[in-house]
């Protein structure tokens, strides 16, 4: 199935090295060498790009797959490209062929002493398996879970919502956050879309790294708030963060209340 979609990348790819990264629901992930127009780019990683593929869906009427995969690729665009002006940490797009759904970006990112990528859940999971607990609860983890509260902050100000937040599509790269996977990103300015997604990221850090979860959730507020109170914010940032902190109880108790009826 994945040597049939990779040729089907291939196709538009000619000459390209790819090794996929990873296959999710939606779209294949290549690692590759080569950037598309220049020899030396002005990008951290001058050595490493990904290019993601979304393939078409044979269950699809061709027409309406074309179309949603060309939707689909132009809002990843887009929203990565609004990040990139604003400032929030995230891979830029250097090439985007929209019609066949293939966007390649910045490689981020590095490498763990374990060889696992450093996606902040490997960093967290190798802190808790590899070091002694004070470490998991020391100030740099404490610091790092600010600065990633303070990533969603600043998207969220910008009424930018991530849709998909998990500590696997938050990176971290020179020890500073960033995000990745926008493909199920969208714009609003509700505090009720913005507690969901900050809910979804609490749901993640409780499932993945139970032991420590309650500490990293707390700190990561913590930075959420902090940003939101930075005077470049105003009035206008406390009043967001007080609206979506109601919020986020309410979709708390929601979700409690799910998972008690099962
Ligand atoms: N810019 C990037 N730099 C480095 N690694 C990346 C980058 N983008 C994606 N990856 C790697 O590829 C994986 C999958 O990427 P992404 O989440 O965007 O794809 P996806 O198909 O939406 O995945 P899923 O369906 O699992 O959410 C990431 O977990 C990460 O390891």
């Amino acid at each position: 199935m994945t040597d049939h979609i990779v040729a089907g990348a291939q196709k538009h790819l000619t000459g390209i090295p790819l090794s996929v990264i990873s296959q999710g629901a939606e779209a294949l992930v290549f690692k590759t060498n080569v950037h598309p127009y220049l020899t030396s780019p002005s990008l951290a990683n001058k050595e490493a790009f990904i290019i993601k593929y979304r393939p078409p869906k044979p269950y699809r009427h061709p027409k309406i797959d074309a179309s949603i995969t060309k939707n689909r690729t132009i809002g990843e665009v887009r929203f990565m490209s609004k990040l990139q002006k604003l400032g929030v940490n995230a891979p830029a797009v250097i090439l985007a062929d929209l019609d066949n759904g293939i966007i390649w970006m910045e490689y981020l990112g590095t490498e763990l002493p374990n060889g696992d990528v450093s996606s902040f859940k490997n960093h967290l999971w190798y802190l808790e398996r590899n070091k002694e607990p004070s470490f998991c609860t020391d100030d740099d983890v404490k610091l790092l879970c600010q600065e990633v509260g303070k990533l969603i902050g600043k998207l969220h100000l910008n009424d930018m919502i991530h849709g998909d937040l998990t500590s696997s599509n938050i990176l971290l790269q020179d020890g500073q956050p960033l995000l990745i996977d926008f493909g199920l990103s969208s714009y609003s300015g509700m505090p009720e879309d913005k507690a969901v997604d900050l809910y979804v990221l609490e749901r993640a850090i409780d499932s993945t790294h139970s032991v420590y979860a309650k500490q990293y959730n707390e700190w990561m507020l913590e930075g959420y708030e902090q940003i939101h109170m930075d005077k470049e914010y105003g009035k206008q940032g406390t009043k967001k963060f007080v609206e979506v902190s109601r919020k986020l109880d309410d979709v708390r108790l929601r979700g409690r209340k799910r998972s008690m009826l099962g």
